[in-house]
């Protein structure tokens, strides 16, 4: 019988060899799903070693390289809450802005809001939580309190022109307050997914927050599905391993595992994704 990592081999093998990720990702077709990705700021925020600006730097320009047009980059919060968010002005004035690429950022209030503002940044977003419990661990405030700085954040941006994009931390549980039902829940209609590069992260201020959904997985995942997401999974692939390699730790991404286990360089995953396995 195959086991798991075998069987996953497998199935990588025959999406690339039939599919040809190459010649897909330079399809004219729309995209179906709209990736997120938020690696560079969710996903490091959580690091306990600092990641140097110029590193942040080269992990958004190679996500952007592979594809992705909405990459979460920085995030405008209190430094003393936040440290490895503490260049984040450095970072943004730093990235080479590509044409029809998105490049938010995470603001938590007005303080925030200014500084992103003279970064130049574009869309911003913000995140109130659906508990008490964690609105006071991660905001330092009561839920309609967030609330509130939120709205004025949000005021502020509509008028400046800006694009203002709402995340609702704990919709079905909190790591404090225990299980949220919420009301109303957002079902069907899904088209944007939120993943993190090599499935790093999570907020330092949910215990136990076990990171996220890898990119390179969800990429492979949709790719199986027959989803269009203009993504070069090669690349996306190659941008997780610079990064987990950086902060020596192993991918999160079971996709990124299986293949770097079997090809160990750059060279060989373009040869086989072009099939050209010769
Ligand atoms: C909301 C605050 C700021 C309140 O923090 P506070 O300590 O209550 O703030 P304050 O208004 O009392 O100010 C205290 C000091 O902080 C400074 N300060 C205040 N604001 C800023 C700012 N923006 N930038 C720089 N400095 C700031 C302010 O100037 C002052 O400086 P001092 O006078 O002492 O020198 C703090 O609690 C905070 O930054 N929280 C954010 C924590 C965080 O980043 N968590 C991770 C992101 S959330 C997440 O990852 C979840 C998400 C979004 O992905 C969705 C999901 O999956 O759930």
């Amino acid at each position: 019988m195959l086991r798991y990592p075998a069987f996953l081999i497998y199935c990588v093998l025959n999406i690339l060899r039939s599919n040809n990720f190459l010649q897909r990702s330079l399809s004219t077709v729309a995209p179906e799903i709209r990736i997120y990705e938020v690696g560079p700021r969710d996903g490091l925020q959580n690091e306990s070693k600092f990641v140097p600006t110029d590193i942040k730097v080269e992990l958004i320009s190679k996500i952007v390289a592979a594809g992705i047009k909405n990459v979460e980059s920085a995030s405008f919060v209190s430094p003393k809450w936040v440290k490895q968010m503490s260049d984040s002005v450095d970072v943004m004035k730093n990235i080479q802005r590509v044409p029809g690429v998105n490049y938010p950022v995470l603001v938590p209030n007005l303080k925030g809001y200014e500084t992103a503002k003279q970064c130049n940044v574009e869309e911003m977003a913000i995140f109130p939580a659906g508990s008490e419990g964690f609105s006071q661990k991660n905001l330092n405030g009561s839920v309609e309190e967030g609330l509130r700085r939120f709205k004025q954040v949000a005021d502020e941006a509509v008028r400046d022109g800006l694009r203002v994009r709402g995340y609702i931390s704990c919709v079905v549980g909190c790591p404090y307050d225990g299980p949220i039902h919420p009301k109303n829940m957002a079902k069907f209609g899904i088209k944007t997914v939120d993943s993190s590069i090599s499935g790093l992260g999570g907020c330092p201020y949910a215990r136990g927050a076990s990171g996220n959904l890898a990119t390179e997985d969800l990429v492979y995942f949709l790719y199986g599905l027959g989803v269009n997401t203009d993504v070069d999974l090669v690349k996306i692939i190659e941008a997780g391993r610079y990064i987990s390699n950086f902060l020596g730790k192993p991918t999160e991404s079971k996709v990124n595992r299986v293949i770097s286990d079997r090809f160990t360089n750059y060279r060989d995953m373009v040869k086989l994704a072009s099939c050209n396995c010769s």
